[in-house]
């Protein structure tokens, strides 16, 4: 086991909660993102129970899923080193100014971090100890995260490219939204890390919406949904942009005995996951994570941010403007996924942007039919707008979509309830942002009534493989577009 240094930063100044919904405006301002740490006012518990998780326990309907999960002694060196990621081992001990913890199990990775399992070694508290590879820019996302919605004080971020940045939020504290627990930096093997500690979860929405795991009950899918806009308009109404909504950053709260569980489990590559998915009065919770690319305005402004291509707005590649509406677009395709379990789109796996940027217009083109030039004249992309010519629209032919999110939908919801999700798709898809839905509005739609339905039985759930793996969660198990 071996121990490493730390050091901590703190901060503690009060800051205001903006009042938003006059949030929108086509003048541009300044990004805002904040740094500090929380540490001091955060709990110190590591993980606490949300009333849901405990009512969810003791429900007759929860279950046990097996994912299997990436082992850290997986990943080979050449590939640790081409993604940089730091040497961490289970029995490493890390510190800040108050407390040890000791790094248990790996937990993820993604595009700036891997995450770890932690005890803290005096409270025996568990949770997830996020650390950034070995490089400045993913210092530079982990500050990012630390500030946009877990910080409260005005502070400067030489490093951007904003001149100047307000903290004008309380802490982002939201049943559905991932409680922040603190940071500090560290220094693995010479260079500096940062470290920052979140309540620990369970499995994310990409590992549970594979076809081999079970249906849901459509209360669930709905409960899920109505929980993650209900996180967007807390945080839209606090001025910050998510900017990467997507599947994997989206995590299902677990109980404690399970992440104690997880933390025993001596099988590296799969973990049991006690949820409630089949049971229409299912107290599932959901939280969603990863503010690393998330930004705080005031109005719509220029910005280079990109969320990941799959999930990207058209105006994202459209134009240099970055606004709220980009948060309900990746929300559309998130729901998709949720009720489909197929991507709504995919994307090329190219080097180049502009190309990826194009080809990915094309397919939503295809699949969504005409998309107008009017929307994105303002601050357009000069790159893009051959796609129009001299034309109003680009067009690439007339898909029945109607026909085909009906379909998509046919498995997991009766006829009536898949035109109602026909319908709320199309407001989250729609492609002047300033005719999208807003999530306020979006948690009130008809679609997200509960069914009085039953409870799913075993018989009506997705034949799983008999003696298939598990679902295999962390490669990208996707299975592929859903055609329209
Ligand atoms: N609090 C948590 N509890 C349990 N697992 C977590 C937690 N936070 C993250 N994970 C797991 O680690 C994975 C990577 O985390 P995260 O998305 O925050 O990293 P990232 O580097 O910011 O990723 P991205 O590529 O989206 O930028 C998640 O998909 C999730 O499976």
């Amino acid at each position: 086991m071996s121990e490493k240094s730390s050091d901590r930063t703190d901060d503690t100044s009060q800051m205001r909660e903006p009042e938003a919904e006059q949030l929108r405006s086509d003048s541009s301002s300044e990004l805002d993102p904040v740094l500090t740490d929380t540490a001091d006012q955060v709990p110190t518990t590591s993980h606490q129970m949300t009333s849901d998780q405990e009512s969810s326990d003791s429900s007759l309907s929860i279950q046990s899923y097996e994912i299997e999960v990436t082992a850290i002694d997986e990943i080979s060196e050449s590939e640790y080193r081409r993604s940089r990621l730091p040497y961490i081992n289970p029995g490493d001990v890390f510190c800040d100014d108050q407390n040890e913890y000791e790094v248990l199990k790996f937990l993820g990775r993604g595009g700036y971090a891997t995450v770890w399992l932690s005890e803290n070694k005096k409270t025996e508290e568990y949770s997830a100890i996020k650390i950034t590879k070995l490089d400045r820019r993913y210092r530079e996302a982990a500050e990012r995260e630390k500030m946009v919605c877990y910080s409260n004080r005005l502070h400067q971020f030489q490093s951007m490219h904003f001149q100047y940045m307000q903290i004008l939020q309380k802490n982002c504290q939201h049943k559905n939204i991932v409680k922040f627990l603190g940071g500090f930096g560290m220094k693995l093997d010479g260079v500096k890390h940062i470290a920052l500690r979140f309540e620990a979860l369970g499995p994310n929405l990409d590992q549970v919406l594979d076809p081999s795991i079970p249906k849901f009950h459509p209360n669930v899918i709905k409960t899920i949904i109505k929980q993650l806009l209900e996180a967007l308009k807390y945080i839209h109404r606090k001025f910050i942009i998510h900017v990467n909504v997507k599947p994997s950053n989206i995590m299902i709260a677990i109980s404690e005995k399970n992440i104690q569980d997880i933390a025993e489990n001596s099988n590296p590559t799969v973990n049991n996951y006690y949820m409630d998915l089949t049971n229409a009065d299912s107290k599932l919770n959901v939280k969603l994570g990863d503010f690393g690319l998330s930004v705080k305005i005031l109005k719509g402004c220029e910005s280079g941010h990109r969320s990941t291509c799959t999930y990207r707005a058209p105006e994202s590649f459209l134009t240099t403007i970055i606004d709220f509406p980009i948060d309900l677009w990746s929300m559309g395709c998130v729901i998709h996924k949720i009720v489909t379990r197929k991507q709504l789109f995919t994307c090329a796996q190219l080097d180049d942007d502009e190309q990826k940027g194009k080809m990915h217009l094309v397919k939503i083109a295809k699949a969504l039919g005409p998309i107008p030039a009017a929307p994105f004249q303002k601050h357009s992309r000069p790159e893009y707008k051959e796609l129009f010519g001299d034309n109003d629209s680009f067009q690439e032919g007339n898909p029945d979509f109607h026909g085909n999110f009906v379909k998509a939908a046919a498995d997991y919801l009766d006829a009536d309830e898949a035109n109602r999700f026909y319908n709320f798709m199309l407001q989250f898809l729609e492609y002047d942002p300033k005719k999208r839905i807003t999530a306020a509005r979006a948690t009130e739609d008809d679609f997200l009534l509960p069914d009085e339905g039953e409870t799913i039985h075993e018989e009506e759930t997705i034949q799983r493989p008999e003696t298939g793996p598990p679902v295999n969660s962390q490669s990208s198990s996707s299975p592929g577009p859903s055609n329209i």
